[in-house]
């Protein structure tokens, strides 16, 4: 793909980049828990007139109140011009764009509600990492079908959302199918990229919407099994071990979808992967780890791969394509199964070749 200029000069370059140096100029994020409300500051800071819903009317009071999010985001602060409201409508009004950051579960219900309320022709942008249980859809399969005849981005990367709620410097992807004639740079994702940039915020864009949706979802799963290899004390040898071939698994899911495998080397996989999966700032990660030290797991606050480790496998089952690391932490976190005797079902698999793509099975000689 062709580097696309969407930095402040962009006015200096001649049409298509010309025509969006305005980007979307009235975004509603719906969803104030801590990677919307920290969204929503991006697009402030960024220039945008932004609406945050709150499902709960006293948080969106406490938004407009304190410009803070205490419960999700600590002291950071939120820049003032924040308006947040529970009602939808209110919050859509005038929306040229939807940014939707709810749990994945919560998706297609909310997409379903939003979706009369919104401007024809507005773009609704996906921040939940996930694929929907029983339907195996991903994001912006749900929301494709919930809010038929909208178009629908995804974002997506490394991002903690109290790092970016205090400004600190952060690169995301964003990801949307071309339709018709547009270009990648034309792309409802660059003129998305162009509204939420800021000097600290760095958008990157995407054609393959497949690819970089099963990054997100894919690498929560794996950071729960680094995790627990972390609580277990294996090491940091195990926990590389499980970051490189959970890529790998990522790639050939995404592959086996019709998403190219360099997407997943990209921000929406290797990045978050590398992020998620080794620092207990991560809600998986931290699920992971208290599991593995034999701990209570569930802290109350959302952990999409616990979910998403039956929706990931039941994707990848029906595809014909394996994912050892996702089914080991299925089959400790909804099967029972000890996390040890997970571990090591996992290393004594049959001796595989590296990549796949050398087709090999060979018996372990440890397996029992
Ligand atoms: N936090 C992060 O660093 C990042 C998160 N993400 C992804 O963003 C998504 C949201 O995560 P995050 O904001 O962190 O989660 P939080 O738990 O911080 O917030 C979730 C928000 O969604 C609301 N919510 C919960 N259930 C429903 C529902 N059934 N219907 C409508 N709203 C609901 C909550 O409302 P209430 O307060 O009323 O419960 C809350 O406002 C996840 O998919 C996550 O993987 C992606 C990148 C970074
Ligand atoms: O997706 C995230 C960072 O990119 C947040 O990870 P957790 O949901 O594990 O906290």
């Amino acid at each position: 793909m062709d580097v696309i200029d969407l930095s402040a000069h962009a006015h200096q370059r001649p049409s298509p980049t010309a025509e969006l140096a305005g980007g979307y100029g009235r975004i509603a994020v719906i969803g104030a828990g801590a990677w919307g409300a920290a969204l929503a500051a991006v697009a402030a800071r960024a220039g945008r007139s932004v609406t945050l819903w709150a499902r709960r009317p006293e948080l969106a009071a406490e938004i407009n109140a304190t410009h803070r999010n205490a419960r999700y985001l600590g002291d950071a602060a939120l820049p003032p011009q924040i308006r947040a409201t529970a009602d939808l409508r209110e919050a859509l009004a005038g929306a040229q764009a939807a940014l939707v950051v709810v749990p994945s579960h919560a998706l297609r219900e909310t997409v379903a509600s939003l979706a009369p309320h919104l401007a024809p022709g507005a773009p609704i942008a996906l921040a939940a990492k996930g694929v929907e249980q029983g339907s195996g859809l991903l994001m912006s399969e749900v929301a494709a079908q919930a809010a038929p005849g909208f178009r629908i981005a995804a974002l997506s990367g490394p991002s903690f959302a109290d790092e970016v709620a205090r400004d600190l410097p952060t690169a995301v992807v964003i990801a949307s199918s071309c339709a018709g004639d547009e270009t990648p740079e034309t792309s409802i994702a660059a003129r998305l990229a162009l509204s939420m940039s800021t000097p600290t915020f760095r958008c990157y864009v995407s054609d393959d919407l497949m690819g970089v949706e099963i990054g997100g979802a894919v690498k929560n799963v794996i950071a729960i099994a680094t995790g627990m290899a972390e609580g277990a004390g294996f090491g940091h040898n195990a926990r590389a071990a499980l970051i490189t071939r959970g890529l790998d698994e990522i790639k050939s899911l995404a592959h086996a979808l019709g998403g190219r495998r360099e997407t997943v080397t990209g921000l929406s996989g290797m990045g978050d992967l590398s992020l998620t999966a080794s620092d207990a700032k991560s809600r998986n990660f931290a699920y992971g780890l208290r599991l593995g030290r034999g701990e209570k797991a569930d802290s109350g606050a959302l952990v999409e791969g616990v979910r998403n480790a039956v929706s990931v496998t039941e994707l990848a089952r029906a595809r014909g394509v394996e994912m050892p690391i996702c089914e080991a932490v299925r089959s400790v976190v909804h099967d029972g199964e000890a996390f040890r005797e997970a571990f090591h079902r996992l290393w004594t698999r049959p001796l595989e070749g590296e990549p796949r793509a050398l087709d090999l099975a060979i018996a372990h000689p440890a397996a029992s």
